[in-house]
């Protein structure tokens, strides 16, 4: 990737230049590392200070005035020990970290908070300033690294943000993993902690300990023996204050809005875009483009990390319009229009959906335009409609666009103007799947170009490989902020564990339950695939329940004509794989079910996104099989609670049953074989090739299939299953 000319400065190659970005984010990493290293430090510094001192130190929040969404100090403290105990954070705590020297540098353990780093007010409460904005992008550059997969490590009885550190070196040095960290060799009070504690206690600051000079002396009263008393009488303290300030943050949740005081017409841009965003009810920001908005006007690269439905569309699509408008008030005289900005999206939907809102805030620009070019459509028409349409503004998914690059008609001429590229979904985009299509497309459009990437979920890995997309002075803008939750507050969420035979058995019941409670209902059904898809939207509709199915063996129009209605509609259950999991802005849904694992944990994020937007109230289901509860793991840092399983009734059952006896057996085949193609490619299934097949055929049973039907030999092969028992081969 790096796009443009196919040497580099230096006379690097291509592959060395990448290699030398990835050397200096690699060290830059480091280095922020280190400063979280340090706040954490002097965090645990100003508490001991103010301990010994015998203060409270002034943010402790007296109860209910806590301010909504803030961080106790403690949290933030833990938070901060958690960030360490972190795979991948263990060298932080290894060379540096001088042997224990506890008598000279005692670290008292019940700590009373100092004053917390208020990240959600970072990214929200102070506006307009220049202040806020330095404020914002000091936390956006604090807060690298920090993934938001936090466990409870330092939440659990074992561990007090003091000892993460101790644990932290025992880890880093063993090469153990966390569980390791939390059993009983650990916890307070037994022997060999108090023997590790001696031994390691202090994780000496050493060359961090800029203010050891300045200390003043250990207090004897505070040492040795009291300490792991103090440790827990501190833990007592936070769990208390803990429970008082989620009672706080519920209350603050339900009153929650996504949006800030600051108003559009505050910002640089141009009166015809504000009108038109008037005449949409866009009169405030949300936080998210409060945040970014005035970094993209400025021409920054920026990478934003929101929460879903909160408005990072109109983020990026307003300073593309204004990137529009200064580049052609400079340069009118072209014979072709060039392209002066690119949005990619990884689905269709979502790129007509962008394409639409584009639409709607250029309402009043006459001679700007935009078009959509997607896959499932003519190509002859969509060239057709670039010829009499000209535009500006390219809104893509990559297979069609590379369709387009790739013949000669004169479309990457056109890009050579470009001025502006927007990955939306961007950690998806960067994705293995996706990622060839991207490194193509960046090769045929300049390298001097402002680049935008947005997602709800920003994993570690992709934002290493985002800086190659991105300038290097590119700023993070993450207004989810560090140890805060990635799902949408209002959201409930919950999980059911049951064997596959009870699964339709259950969707149905659940969908009964929930049409029951909410005349309104507004439901979306997610599948692990495309057949799956077809195979319960089949089921459903024949139970007579309200059903569309939308998946990608659906022809574009219908998939186009489904999502309309969607979109329009109360009283209908959308049953979808996952094109419709990402960026989709369907209004008012009510309930989403996510039958089987989703492929990640971002994907879980996304697809639980589709309710709860604009701070509105939502639910979530997920219901496992006994053995994909490993994947429970994966998200358990989110606030997702287990259901008791719901008893279900004969009538139910019978009814179920009933139904999938009439399916089209070629619906059951195709559902079985796409199950198996889908769990075959996830690789931290942990399960071998066998166990796996026994499940594909327990899922069979349940589809009503007696026998597991044949595959193709050369499937087999492909997916590794050949000569594996249980599999049968078409003759
Ligand atoms: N400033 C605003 N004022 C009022 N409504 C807004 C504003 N900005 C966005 N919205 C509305 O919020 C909803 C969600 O916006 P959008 O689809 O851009 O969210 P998103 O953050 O891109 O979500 P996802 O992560 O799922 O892609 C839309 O209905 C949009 O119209």
């Amino acid at each position: 990737m790096g796009g443009g000319p196919r040497t580099f400065p230096g006379g690097l190659s291509k592959w060395q230049y990448k290699r030398m970005h990835e050397k200096l984010a690699r060290e830059k990493e480091q280095r922020l590392l280190q400063q979280e290293k340090q706040i954490y430090q002097a965090r645990l510094r100003a508490e001991i200070r103010a301990k010994v001192a015998g203060k409270s130190t002034s943010n402790d929040y007296p109860g209910a005035s806590a301010p909504a969404g803030r961080m106790s100090s403690k949290e933030h403290i833990k938070a901060l020990a958690d960030r360490f105990m972190k795979q991948g954070a263990e060298d932080l705590w290894n060379k540096d970290d001088g042997p224990i020297r506890t008598k000279t540098n005692p670290r008292p353990p019940n700590l009373p908070p100092p004053r917390p780093l208020d990240l959600r007010k970072t990214g929200s409460e102070k506006r307009g300033s220049i202040g806020s904005l330095e404020h914002r992008r000091h936390f956006s550059r604090w807060s690298r690294n920090t993934s938001s997969d936090e466990d409870e490590v330092g939440e659990s009885d074992s561990v007090s943000h003091s000892e993460s550190g101790l644990l932290k070196n025992f880890w880093s040095r063993d090469g153990r993993a966390v569980e390791d960290l939390r059993s009983s060799r650990f916890s307070i009070g037994s022997q060999n902690y108090e023997k590790d504690r001696k031994k390691m206690s202090g994780a000496a600051l050493r060359n961090y300990d800029v203010k050891m000079n300045k200390r003043r002396a250990p207090r004897p009263d505070i040492e040795g023996s009291q300490l792991s008393e103090e440790i827990k009488e501190f833990r007592q303290e936070m769990r208390n204050r803990a429970s008082v300030e989620t009672g706080i943050n519920q209350q603050a949740a339900n009153e929650e809005s996504i949006l800030t005081q600051k108003r559009f017409d505050e910002h640089d841009i141009s009166p015809l875009t504000i009108k038109a965003l008037s005449s949409a009810g866009y009169i405030n920001m949300t936080v998210v483009q409060e945040a970014a908005l005035p970094l993209c006007l400025e021409g920054k690269d920026v990478l934003v990390k929101a929460k879903t439905g909160t408005g990072k569309s109109a983020a990026f699509l307003l300073p593309a319009i204004e990137a529009v408008l200064r580049t052609s008030s400079t340069n009118s005289t072209h014979r072709v229009s060039p392209i002066h900005v690119l949005i990619i999206s990884p689905t269709r939907e979502l790129a007509i959906q962008l394409a639409a809102e584009a639409n709607v805030l250029l309402r009043y620009h006459d001679r700007l335009g935009v078009q959509a070019l997607i896959g499932g459509t003519r190509f002859k028409l969509d060239q057709r409609r670039l010829e009499e349409n000209p535009c500006q503004i390219i809104v893509a998914t990559p297979g069609r666009l590379l369709d387009h690059i790739e013949n000669k008609s004169g479309f990457s001429v056109r890009l050579m103007g470009l001025k502006m590229l927007i990955l939306d979904e961007a950690d998806h985009l960067l994705d293995l799947g996706f990622r060839k299509d991207i490194e193509k497309i960046v090769d045929c459009i300049p390298r001097q170009r402002q680049s935008l990437l947005f997602s709800a979920t920003i994993p570690k890995e992709v934002r290493r490989i985002s800086q190659l997309l991105l300038k290097r002075d590119h700023i993070f803008v993450d207004t989810i902020g560090f140890g805060l939750i990635e799902t949408p507050e209002k959201v409930f969420q919950s999980y059911l564990v049951a064997p596959h035979e009870l699964h339709f058995y259950l969707v149905y019941q659940i969908l009964k339950e929930h049409m029951n409670e909410m005349a309104d209902y507004k439901v979306i059904v997610f599948c692990t695939t495309a057949m799956v898809t077809a195979f319960i939207y089949v089921l459903l509709r024949d139970l007579k329940m309200n059903v569309r199915e939308m998946h990608s063996r659906k022809p574009q129009l219908y998939r186009t004509r489904i999502s309309d209605e969607f979109r329009e509609s109360k009283g209908l259950t959308l049953v979808t794989s996952d094109v419709s999991a990402r960026g989709v802005n369907y209004p008012d849904v009510t309930l989403v079910v996510q039958v089987g694992i989703p492929s990640d944990r971002e994907q879980y994020i996304h697809r639980l996104g589709r309710t709860g937007r604009e701070g509105k109230a939502g639910k979530g289901i997920l219901l496992l099989a006994p053995w994909e509860e490993y994947f429970m793991n994966e998200i358990k840092d989110l606030p997702i609670k287990r259901c008791q399983l719901p008893e279900l009734s004969s009538d139910i059952k019978h009814k179920v049953e009933q139904s999938v006896e009439k399916i089209d057996l070629s619906i059951k085949e195709a559902a079985y074989h796409a199950w198996l193609g889908y769990y075959n490619s996830i690789t931290d299934i942990g399960r071998d090739k066998t166990t796996l097949v026994e499940l594909a055929n327990r899922f069979c049973q349940s589809i009503g299939l007696d026998r597991p039907p044949a595959l193709f030999r050369k499937t087999a092969l492909k997916m590794g299953l050949k000569g594996i028992p249980g599999i049968n081969i078409r003759k």
